[in-house]
């Protein structure tokens, strides 16, 4: 097995990994990815107890318990880029051994569950609704730089959306991932909207936002909200999910996405007040987690 150098795996004086400052041992299978660093301790205060917690940056951990189901609850910044840390770190955290810096024969498969906040792209997906994410189409790029990517996509959608769309030489190729099925189901419930959701490498532009600079495509959001594949429409625009999605599937880890639906684009609104929104939403994902 080879060794992985210090300059490729970085490893704190502490022992712990290089962004997330968290050490092997004070990971739980479970995880929920958060964007926000202050949704931490909305999701840490339903806690028995909390074992560990670290904070580096953006980056802010809590593990504990859940009705004595074990959960790690981390924030991951905004973006996919951020993604490609948190992802690569957790992985490490539990499939490499920091002593001997070799990768460990017998591999551990997380189930992590992001819990974010997004915008509709459909008129009759209300603000303050809770969308699951069955695919994720990535605007972002980054599991283009992954050897096997392919293999993981869905490439007759990818097909027919850059067709259908007229999409630009100058952008990164959309990428389009599933959610694992052992955590779709899990989290599956009539009350909770199933959709494809984009993640954007931005929040104005790539979402098709108009406040000085005017679009490459003042059309996108309409294309984007009347295209169909098979069966399935595209529902909303947030920032991370394609990332988790085709990393985890990579890795051998189970991902989901749930968010609160804070605005809808077609209709122009935007949620009066989205906390407690994404504070029940939370409540389902533990209960759902720990049963
Ligand atoms: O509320 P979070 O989880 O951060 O999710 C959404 O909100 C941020 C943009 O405001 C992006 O991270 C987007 O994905
Ligand atoms: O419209 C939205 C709302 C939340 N997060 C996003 O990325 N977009």
């Amino acid at each position: 097995m080879s060794r992985i150098e210090e300059s490729e795996l970085i490893i704190n004086p502490d022992g712990s990994v290089f962004h997330l400052h968290i050490k092997p041992g004070e990971l739980a299978k479970n995880i929920i990815l958060v964007g926000d660093p202050g949704r931490v301790d909305t999701v840490a205060s339903s806690f028995d107890k909390t074992d560990y917690h670290s904070t580096n940056r953006e980056f802010v951990s809590r593990t504990g318990t859940y009705k004595g189901t074990p959960v790690t609850v981390l924030s991951t910044g905004i973006g996919t880029d951020n993604i490609d840390i948190v992802l690569n770190e957790l992985d490490a955290l539990v499939n490499i051994d920091f002593e001997s810096r070799t990768i460990k024969e017998e591999k551990t498969s997380l189930n992590i569950v992001r819990i974010g906040t997004s915008g509709s792209l459909q008129k009759d997906l209300p603000v303050d609704s809770w969308l699951l994410s069955h695919k994720a189409i990535g605007f972002d790029g980054l599991l283009n730089f992954y050897d096997g990517c392919e293999g993981i996509c869905n490439l007759g959608f990818e097909k027919k959306l850059m067709e259908e769309t007229g999409w630009s030489e100058r952008l990164t190729k959309p990428y389009v991932v599933e959610a694992s099925d052992k955590l779709f189901n899990l989290l599956d419930a009539p009350i909770v909207y199933k959709g494809v959701t984009i993640s954007a490498p931005g929040f104005y532009g790539p979402q098709g936002r108009v406040l000085r600079l005017p679009l490459k495509d003042a059309q996108i959001n309409d294309k984007l909200s009347a295209f169909r594949y098979e069966d399935e429409r595209i529902t909303n625009y947030e920032m991370e999910c394609s990332a988790i999605y085709g990393l985890s599937k990579l890795m051998g880890h189970h991902a989901a996405t749930v968010c609160a639906i804070i605005a809808n684009r077609k209709a122009g609104a935007y949620s009066k007040d989205y906390k407690p929104v994404i504070k029940s939403l939370i409540q389902y994902v533990l209960d759902r987690l720990a049963h």
